[in-house]
Order: C-alpha cells, then structure tokens, then sequence
C-alpha cells in the first residue's frame, strides 16, 4: 500500500452497508456485553463485584474488592545500623474460572494444573520497602497496618515448623537489630524475630538475585550504565562488597560457600554522619544532593597544590588528581564556616568511595577474583557514587577487574532472611518465572512524599494526586550528565554529576515489585532460547526512547477515554482515568529522564507497563466495546468472504489468504494513524480500501516460498503440517476476516489450528476468554470451523445452531485455543503460559501476525520450526527503521526451519 487509504473510493452501495452496521452497533447496549472472564497467567487485581463502599455522594468513596484476597505469606527484616529493610510475600489466589476450554486444552496437552505441582509456592509477589531505623515506630506502624506479621498464621503456604503451637509468631531477621529491638517486636507486635547470620542473608540474597533475575547486575562507568547478563554457570567466585554503616567483602565461591575476607568501618554511615556534623544536613539526601553542587577542589589537596599546578607525569598523577582529601582545610586561616558544605560533602563523599573502591581491589587481587558486585544501601542508585567506585576499581586494577552494582542493592541481606524460610520454593525459581511490575504509590518512608501504606485503591489514587502535585521532580525531565573528562589518570573526577537526586518516592520505583509466576515457561520452539532477545527497537537509543515516549503521550487522552467510557463514564471513572494518566506519564517521564531506571527496558515493557497501569487503575479492558462492536461488524460479512473464498482455486486462495490477514491487520488501535483513519470511515470501509490496495510485492515477500511449501510446485504435494500455532492480534475484522479464514484453510488441508491469544486485553487484542465465543459464531457458517471447533472442544460452552445436526467428528483435526500468558501487545517468548509450551511441543509452523508481536518483538527471533510472521507497518518511522519502507507497507517474511537450523550452525 502507498499511503492512507481513501475513503471516497467507496461505491453507495459500499456507504449504505456500512451505515447500517453502525446502527446495529449503535444499538447494542453497553450492558449485553458479555462479562469478562479474566484469565490470570499473571497475577492480578480481582475486581470482580468490585462496588463502591458506603455512600455514593461522597468525594472518594472506597471501593470494595470482596474477590480480591492479598494473603500475606512471610515478611523478613533486616535491622541495620541505618536502615530497616523489609521483604514481603503477597500470595494472590488465582481467581481465573477453570472454564471448559482450559479444562479440555489441559487433558489434550496433559497439563496436570499447570506445572506448578513441583512448586510448593503458589505464585504472589515480593514487595521491598525500607525504613530508618532511628523512626523504628513508623516501620512498626506498616507492618500492623498492612498485617505483615499475621497473614501467614492462616496461609497454608506458612513452612511446617515455622507455625507455632502457641500462636506466637516467628519472623526471619537479620542484621544486628534482630538482636537489639527483639523485644520491641514482641512487646509491640507480639512476634519473635527468628535471627539469620548477616553474612549468610547477605550472600543467599546476593546469589538469588545473580541467578533469578534478568539483568540484576550493571557496571556504571562516566555516567553510563549498562546491564550484565551473568552467566549462571559462569558466576563464581566474585567479591561481594556491602556498604552498609559499614562495610563488609565477601569472597563468594558458591550458594553458601564465602568468607568474610575483610572490611572496613570507613562506611555509609561515616558519610552520613560526618556529613551531618560538618554540613547540618537533615537528611541522607540531602547531603548526597548537595554534593551534586560541590567543588572538592576547595577542600581537598590535589597534587597539583603540592607541584605548583603540574602533573606528576612520572607516576601516572594528573594535577587534578586527589592527594589528600580534606588536605586544604588544614589552613589556620579558615574555619568549617569558610567552606561551602556542598564541597565538604562531595569531599566526604569522595573520600569514602574511593577508599572502599581501593580496598575491594586490594582483596579482589589478593583473591585472584575478577568481578566485584557492590551492595548497601550508601550506593542508593547514585550515579556519581557508582562512577567513582568503578573509576577507583579500574584505575587500581588497569582495567583488569570490573565495579558491578546490583538493583536491588539494599535488600541482600533481607532477601536472604527470606529465603532463610524453608520450602517455600523461592530458590527453586527461575527468571522466567519472575515478572517485575512498577506499581505507583508503593508505599515509602524517608523521602520528601510518605504517608500511611496504601490500603486500597482510593487511597492509592489520592497519594497519586498528592504525588502529582508535589513530585514535579519526577515529571520534569532532568538534563543528561555532561561529558566526563579524563586526564593522565590518577583520580580525575567522574562525569555523572549535576543529575537531580530523585526523592526517595521516585526512587522506589527504581525496583519493582517481583511478581512470582510458577507457571510461566521459556517457549520451547526458540532456536536458541539464550540468545534470544524478544525486542526489536533498541530503546537505550536515547532518540528511540524520545519518539516513543511522544508517541505514547499524544495517545494518552484517547485511551484515558476509552478507558473511562468503558467503565461507564461515572465519575469514579474519571478519576481514576485522570491518576492512571498521571501515573502513566510519571512513568514515561521517569524513564526519559533515566532511560535505565527500571532495569533494561524494551518497547515490549513500555507497551506492557501502560497496560498495567490501567490494569493498576482497576480498567478491566478498555476496549471492550470497540472490540463487540468490531466482532459484531465483522462476522457480519464473514460468510461472503468465505463463499467468494471458495469460488477460488487453491492458488489464489492462498494469496487470497495471506493478503486478507495483512489487510485486517489495519485495525490496531495502538496505531495513531490508524485512529485517524477511523474517524474518517467505517471498518468494513477501512478493511475493503486496506484489501483492494493490496499489491505484491510487499516489502518483505516471502510468499513464493511460502506457498512452495504449502502447495509444492509440479505434482509433487508436500505434506501438511502437524500442527500449526497462530499468534492473533486484534479483535474484529484482523482476527475474524483475516485469521480465522487462515485457520480455515490450514484445517482443509489437515493440520490442526491452535489460535494463540493474550491471557489479558492489551489495546484492541483479541484475549483468549473471547476467542471461543467469536469462533462459534463463525462456525455458524462454516462446516470446517464448526467440525474442527467441536473437535477441539471449543463448542461445548458456545450455544453454536443445531442446523447442521449432530454430525460424527472423529475423523476432524481439532481447532483449539490457548492463552499465550501476555497482558501487552507484544510476546517476550521468554515467558509463555505452561498451555502454550505444551501446545507448542507438537507444533511445526508458527504463524505470528500484527507489529507487536512479528515486528515490534520476534521480527528477528529464529525458531526451530517453521515460522511466519505476517504484518502491516502502521507506523512510519518503524517502516523507515525496518527496512526504510513507509507506513501501510506489508511485512511476509518465511523462515522454513531447515533454513533456521542452517543459520544456527553456519
Ligand atoms: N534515607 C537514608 N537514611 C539514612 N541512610 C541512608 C539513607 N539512604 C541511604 N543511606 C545510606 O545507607 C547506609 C545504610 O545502608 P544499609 O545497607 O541499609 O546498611 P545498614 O544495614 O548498616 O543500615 C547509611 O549509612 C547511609 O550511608
Ligand atoms: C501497540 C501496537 C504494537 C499494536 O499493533 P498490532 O500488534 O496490533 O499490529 C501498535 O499499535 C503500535 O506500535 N502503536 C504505537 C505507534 C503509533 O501510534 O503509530
Ligand atoms: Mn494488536
């Protein structure tokens, strides 16, 4: 296609049809939707019978979840010098209805509940929080508040021998206030801290996170950060240092196996405290942001004071090199007054960083170990600490062994207390089975914006709009670090200053809340499962990064909309489609301005983060209607589509096939140009101009071969495949007018169909729940459909015509349907429900259809089978960056698996 289709191409005949199925739609009440079955491969908020609690004309009524269930299941502590870290497990029940279709998907693919028997966890999440320990009594006041400590006296999941006879309580702690406020904790909360060695917590948290999370590690050299995947079979031993108060190194040789080598007092809490002393700071932030503004050259000796503004060349000093940190206030004629604290504290701050980059070197030598990961929380995701521990480490080492940070750097030790919990299985995860979500409002304490822990959703959005009028920090972008600048060598001083310090509100969505996922499994058709990176557009690409964020913003009153219409415009709706806009666009400025800060994003995550956020915001499906009215619409004309189909020889059919899916997939919601088209025409309009424009070859076109291996060329007829897996995208005429007559064809020629579709809505995707209720209505009209539909047991809850009588179905391939496990446009096959592996095993051709999920993520995956990825390119500059196309161009690229396997091994 060269260009926005055109709607005045269309006959009378053509306008009248439309303008009758808009009125059919117009009088479809918004109540005979069908309820939403809400599958959950992913946890989730239940809202069903959500209501609204006491009276309807207050101002922010509460609403009531009676579905929901939040058991708390454990809670560790680690009680520091400084800090109180805790980690806590939130189990939610899964609430999906164990419908027909999931029943029979699991007695074909023999899925015994999933594969989560082997887990002794059920899935929930893992929340990290943090508090002074000097404000004790607020940490108290969270863990009554939100029952930390209770919830897991009634959960099954509690770990035998952990519940007491007595009903006293037992939590894991460590860290030496497990010891020093024990009776605190029994007196106030009625709970006996059961105490964890620091060094073991410190390690087993450490190792966990190494093995169990997707881009945990990252080095931070002049001001860039960049994300290590470590090899799990390649991680030890390394040195583990913890700057806490104080510092700790650990050489590490295995999951229990280290040794505390050495340490040294010089730590986080003597910055903090003799940054206090000397600059009246009140806070800990405070005195870091107030290093960002300082000059240390007024306080500390450089060598070129000692040589009269010269290097010392000889030994490898630049004049600016530190010689003694604090050397120039040795003057008599100045007094602590005389100095700006902003210099004294990034003088302090130096000073310690650097001394403990040195020592961490010296024991990283003397135990031949080549990397080194930094913990504690003095590092507090500060860009300046980070570079000048890397800078020390590689300037001692010449470059021989590498600084490498870690995300969740304060929570080693607690995450180790709770891991200290026997079989609860959280050891036995693996990263694809953990998802991490970056919910709004986590509740935090310390920083500029804390309250109460939020206890439902009208707390949550008032904290948001409190949060959005006093976090202007976090929306207004912050200006990129300037260039560093490097000289002889020596202790030059690291580029990553003049970044506003981020409150610790803003700071908290630094880590996400880790959502635990037993059932999710790495697709098994994936050529090279390691290798494999889901995301096409690298989003590290600052101008990458700048378009999408525009690109999502100008979308964002369309969609906050239609997400208020979809829950019925009430006013309830409005404001919460008004804080899932300020969330969202907190999030997106959050991420412009530190394009890392929630681990190595790709569009699949950003595009997934916004349907989160809704989800966070209680909008079930946004699109509901559009999407009914779409199906509706489209199954309208799908008989005729099928006759004139049939009219064809095979051939032509095939083409027929193919451009009708590529014509269909116009309809995307998530495309502004799209939208744009919408307000201009009709779907059936917008779906024949789409086909008519249709014309080979399309810019990616592999159809020739294709067909080849669909039709074989001569006499000779290859056979069909087995099994083919068919990745849907959007409701209404992409699915019904484009795949499913593709479906069609593959099950004449006796292959079976599994239609492959989202666990939750994301934009105007079809879900899994929909699927069955669509497919009977086709199969209305449609012998093949409705046989195969039977076979595959995706008729039994469709109340499908008995005109065409009982007929025997034994010798039909069945049509089936699985949720994929996604709850956003694209498809990470890193992470698949445990139907669709199944499924997949006996599978020999995947077809992948629409940008999200063949181009925007797999456009460059290999699989080991037989892989077709079908789409049209709704938007310029992605048509541009692919293979400098232009928006509407069609993407057919086949990729037979012989020619994978030959790619792997050449
Ligand atoms: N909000 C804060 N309040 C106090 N100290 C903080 C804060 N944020 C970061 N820090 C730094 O973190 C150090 C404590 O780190 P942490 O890993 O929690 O150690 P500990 O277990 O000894 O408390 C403090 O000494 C200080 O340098
Ligand atoms: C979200 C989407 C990937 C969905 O596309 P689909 O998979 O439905 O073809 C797509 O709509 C998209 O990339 N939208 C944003 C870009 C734009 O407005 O053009
Ligand atoms: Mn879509």
């Amino acid at each position: 296609m060269d260009g926005i289709p055109n709607n005045n191409e269309n006959d009378n005949k053509n306008l009248k049809e439309c303008n009758k199925e808009e009125e059919e739609v117009k009088e479809m009440a918004p109540g005979s939707s069908t309820p939403i079955h809400r599958s959950s491969s992913r946890p989730q908020l239940d809202v069903s019978r959500a209501a609204i609690q006491g009276n309807f004309e207050e101002r922010n009524p509460t609403i009531l979840l009676p579905n929901q269930s939040d058991d708390i299941s454990h809670l560790a502590l680690d009680i520091g010098g400084s800090l109180i870290k805790l980690v806590y497990f939130s189990r939610h029940e899964e609430h999906s209805a164990d419908d027909k279709r999931k029943r029979s998907i699991k007695k074909r693919f023999g899925i015994s509940n999933g594969s989560r028997r082997s887990y002794p966890i059920l899935g929930g999440r893992l929340h990290f929080v943090k508090f002074e320990t000097g404000k004790l009594n607020e940490c108290l006041d969270f863990i009554s508040a939100k029952q930390l400590h209770r919830g897991g006296l009634d959960s099954p999941s509690w770990p035998s021998g952990t519940r007491p006879e007595d009903n006293t309580i037992i939590i894991k702690a460590t860290g030496g206030g497990a010891y020093k406020f024990a009776d605190v904790f029994k007196e106030r909360l009625g709970v006996s801290l059961d105490k964890e060695d620091e060094m073991d917590c410190l390690v087993a948290g450490a190792n966990f996170l190494l093995k169990a999370i997707r881009h945990e590690a990252f080095t931070h050299m002049e001001g860039q950060k960049e994300f290590v995947q470590i090899d799990q079979n390649d991680l030890f031993p390394y040195l583990l240092v913890n700057i806490g108060s104080g510092v700790s190194m650990i050489k590490v040789d295995g999951d229990g196996k280290f040794q505390r080598v050495s340490g040294t007092n010089v730590g986080g809490g003597t910055y903090w405290g003799l940054g206090r002393l000397l600059t009246k700071c009140k806070s800990f932030d405070e005195l870091l942001e107030l290093s960002q503004q300082g000059d240390n050259s007024n306080v500390d000796m450089l060598v070129g004071d000692i040589y009269g503004g010269m290097d010392y060349s000889k030994i490898g000093l630049s004049a600016s090199t530190i010689a003694s940190s604090f050397g120039k206030t040795i003057s008599e004629s100045k007094e602590l007054s005389d100095y700006r604290p902003e210099d004294i504290s990034l003088s302090l701050l130096r000073m310690i960083s650097y001394n403990i980059g040195q020592i961490s070197y010296l024991n990283a030598l003397r135990y031949g170990l080549k990397r080194i990961f930094f913990g504690g929380f003095f590092i507090r995701g500060h860009a300046y600490t980070m570079d000048t521990i890397s800078f020390a480490v590689h300037f001692w080492s010449k470059g021989q062994a590498q600084a490498m940070f870690l995300r969740h750097e304060g929570f080693l030790g607690a995450l180790g207390a709770f891991m200290s919990y026997e079989k609860h299985g959280l050891d036995v995860l693996r990263a694809h089975q953990l998802v991490e979500r970056f919910p709004m409002g986590a509740p935090c304490v310390g920083g500029k914006i804390h309250g109460p822990p939020l206890g439902d959703l009208n707390e949550k959005i008032s904290w948001m709009e409190k949060f959005v009028q006093k976090g202007t920090e976090i929306t207004a972008p912050v200006p990129m670090a300037p260039p560093g600048t490097t000289g002889v060598g020596g202790f030059e001083r690291p580029s990553s200053r003049g970044n506003a310090l981020r409150s610790d509100a803003s700071a908290a969505l630094n880590i996400g809340v880790l959502h635990l996922v037993p059932t999710l499994e790495v697709f098994p058709l994936l050529a090279d499962p390691k290798m494999y990176e889901p995301n096409t557009i690298d989003l590290s690409d600052h101008s990458e990064l700048e378009f999408w964020f525009m690109v999502l913003s100008e979308h964002l009153p369309d969609l906050v909309a239609k997400a208020v219409a979809s829950e019925g415009g009430t006013d309830d709706a409005k404001r919460r489609g008004d804080a899932f806009a300020h969330a969202f666009s907190a999030h997106l400025a959050r991420l412009m301005e530190e394009p890392a800060a929630y681990g190595k994003l790709g569009l699949a995550n950003l595009l997934e983060l916004r349907e989160e956020c809704l989800r966070e915001f209680q909008f079930v499906d946004a699109y509901i209607t559009i999407k009914q009215r779409e199906n509706e619409a489209s199954l309208a004309v799908l008989p005729d589509l099928l006759i004139e189909l049939d009219s064809m020889n095979e051939e032509e059919r095939l083409l027929a096939l193919i451009e009708g899916v590529l014509a269909a997939n116009i309809f995307d919601w998530g495309s502004r140009a799209c939208v744009d088209l919408y307000h201009k025409g009709t779907i059936i309009e917008i779906y024949r101009m789409s086909r008519k424009k249709m014309q080979r070859p399309w810019q990616e076109d592999d159809f020739d071969m294709f067909k080849k291996r669909m039709l074989g060329c001569g006499d000779k007829k290859p056979p069909p495949h087995g099994r083919a897996l068919l990745f849907v995208d959007n409701s209404g005429a992409d699915v019904v007018l484009g795949m499913l007559p593709l479906a069609r064809e593959l099950l004449r020629r006796g292959t079976e169909v599994v239609l492959v579709a989202n666990s939750l809505p994301a934009l105007n995707d079809v879900t899994a729940n929909e699927l069955p209720e669509i497919v009977a209505e086709a199969a209305k009209h449609c012998d093949i459909l409705r046989k195969a539909a039977e076979a595959g047991g995706l008729l039994v809850d469709a109340m499908v015509s008995v005109e065409h009588g009982l007929v025997d179905n034994s010798a039909s391939v069945p049509l089936m349907v699985v949720e994929n496990g996604c709850g956003g446009p694209c498809i990470d096959f890193r992470q698949v429900s445990s139907e669709l592996a199944a499924a997949a095993r006996d599978a020999d051709l995947i077809i992948l259809e629409g940008m999200g999920r063949a181009l925007h993520t797999n456009f460059n995956a290999r699989f080991r089978c037989d892989a077709l990825k079908l789409a049209m390119v709704k938007n310029q500059r992605l048509a541009e960056k692919l293979f400098n196309g232009n928006i509407y161009d069609c993407v057919c690229r086949f990729e037979p698996a012989g020619e994978q396997l030959q790619h792997n091994f050449s």
